[in-house]
């Protein structure tokens, strides 16, 4: 088939990402080898393929939606931000060096226009469709001349475009007629239609505008999605959750034990991959948030400190905040620390950093027997192991390279006490593993915590990727996608005026 189908957006966060993954997942329920694509992602939570490629969390999430195995083809180009201005350019999986923003709209990304579809060319011809998601909306008229993931990537491919939209933050007639007005004729050839996401209450009351929305542009709407709590896959475009709310509300059990379990994340700037903690917070009787304060960590049973794409500038944050003393604190109490990655880095003893952030030599927190130096060379690696006598499997991401000067050994980082960091991502999604993780973090805390038998994370993470397929199936017209997915944009789609400014 060949075919595929572009999931464009009204804006950022309308849920591109999870209508992607839902289309992939109805998709290959119904049989159909399906890929999803983005084109170009700017993320800090990122995933290493086999290959060990870093791609978006999103894309392997939504690879998995489609029960593939991930590849760097379906995210040829990541951004890494590491402050408002500059991103780490990660290009088929290996970082390329730092840019500027305006050095990399001014050319660079441009001149990615043949890698990104040559890409998209390869899945095309591996799978029956290939289903891509857009970044931010496609009538950024500034930044359109050298978009390679919304229009840019739709137009290369010949490819029809859905745009999603979110109607929770109204708004959303106007989004869509503002977000194909604003495109040039050839452009809005390829605007199928629309796609309502996050709707609450009755359709019927929907139904009117979405009729005069189809005769102001002559595009229908393919569905109206309901508002589902709880869902979403690996976040992408930065901390969505609130600093003091939990990593999503989704249902979970009441606790085993009789107490609960109280961990703390400390929200340490660029935090890359907190979806590490995801898995902790799907433990029932599990309460977690995230921090900026030191007093939050008073009455906390366990504070992570997460992976950060910039470790110097997290140190100085968690000494600026009072956090660096309460950790030290906690440790000579005996009180349980997990340091993930950059996280893991800063407990240590020293860091010499000629690459991140070019800092030299600085005094980590003294808490572990470790020195990080960091390499230029990034280490992508896909580790198994065990810890607690149980079998792990993580990824790591990093730029420094640990010393291990003493301690227990803790897959591949160390233990002392009740103070643990590892360079390894996705441990905790180990069942059995964490299960023992939380045991002793139980006992040190002295809490009448148990962990549940039998929760299992990568059945409930299946089971998301079934109710967005599910969403897809029962509230989009299936029939009507897949005659676009395989047949293109229908001809003789209406100019909406006044179109691009030139
Ligand atoms: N993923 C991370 O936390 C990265 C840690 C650190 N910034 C490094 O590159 O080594």
């Amino acid at each position: 088939m060949g075919g595929g189908l572009l999931v464009a957006g009204t804006t950022s966060d309308a849920g591109k990402s999870v209508v992607t993954a839902g289309i992939c997942r109805w998709l290959v329920r119904k049989g159909v080898k399906v890929a999803p694509f983005k084109a170009q992602n700017m993320s800090l939570n990122s995933f290493v393929t086999r290959e060990g490629a870093e791609i978006g969390r999103a894309q392997a999430m939504q690879a998995q939606a489609a029960r593939v195995e991930p590849t760097a083809l379906m995210n040829p180009v990541l951004l890494k931000p590491g402050s408002d201005r500059s991103s780490q350019v990660v290009l088929m999986g290996k970082p390329v060096g730092e840019m500027s923003a305006r050095g990399y709209h001014g050319g660079r990304q441009e001149a990615l226009l043949g890698t990104v579809t040559d890409c998209l060319r390869e899945l095309r011809g591996t799978y029956d469709a290939v289903i891509c998601e857009g970044a931010g909306s496609p009538a950024e008229i500034n930044l359109r001349r050298t978009d390679i993931v919304n229009m840019g990537i739709a137009r290369a491919a010949r490819f029809p475009v859905v745009v999603v939209g979110d109607i929770d933050r109204g708004g959303v007639f106007a989004s869509f007629f503002g977000t194909t007005a604003l495109l040039s004729r050839e452009d809005q050839e390829l605007v199928a239609g629309y796609l309502v996401n996050k709707f609450r209450g009755d359709v019927s009351l929907l139904e009117p505008g979405l009729d005069m929305l189809e005769g102001l542009t002559g595009r229908r709407t393919y569905g109206v999605l309901p508002f589902a709590h709880g869902l979403g896959i690996d976040e992408e475009d930065g901390l969505r959750v609130s600093l003091r709310g939990a990593v999503r509300d989704s249902v979970v059990a009441p606790p085993v034990g009789d107490d609960v379990l109280r961990v703390a994340v400390c929200a340490v700037p660029l935090m890359s991959n907190f979806t590490d903690v995801d898995a902790l917070a799907a433990e029932p009787g599990v309460v977690m948030r995230f921090v900026d304060r030191a007093e939050e960590l008073v009455d906390a049973d366990l504070v992570i400190v997460p992976g950060t794409r910039g470790t110097v500038k997290a140190l100085e944050w968690l000494r600026e905040r009072g956090l660096a003393d309460a950790l030290a604190r906690r440790a000579a109490e005996g009180r349980p620390v997990l340091g993930i990655c950059g996280g893991f880095q800063l407990l240590g003893e020293r860091i010499e950093d000629d690459v991140e952030s070019k800092a030299g030599s600085v005094d980590g927190l003294g808490l572990l027997p470790v020195r990080v130096r960091f390499a230029v060379e990034k280490t992508l690696a896909r580790p198994v192991g065990s810890a607690l006598g149980e079998p792990v499997e993580g990824y790591e991401i990093h730029h420094g390279v640990a010393e291990v000067l003493g301690g227990e050994p803790f897959l591949d980082g160390c233990r002392v006490g009740s103070v643990w960091g590892t360079h390894w991502h996705g441990s905790l999604e180990s069942d059995a593993f964490r299960r023992a993780f939380l045991r002793e973090v139980a006992a040190a805390a002295g809490r009448r915590f148990v962990p549940a038998p039998d929760t299992s994370f990568e059945a409930l993470r299946e089971e998301q990727l079934d109710r967005l397929g599910d969403l897809i199936e029962e509230h989009a017209d299936t029939d009507a996608l897949l005659r676009l997915i395989e047949s293109g944009a229908p001809s003789g789609l209406p100019f909406i005026a006044p179109g691009a400014p030139a």
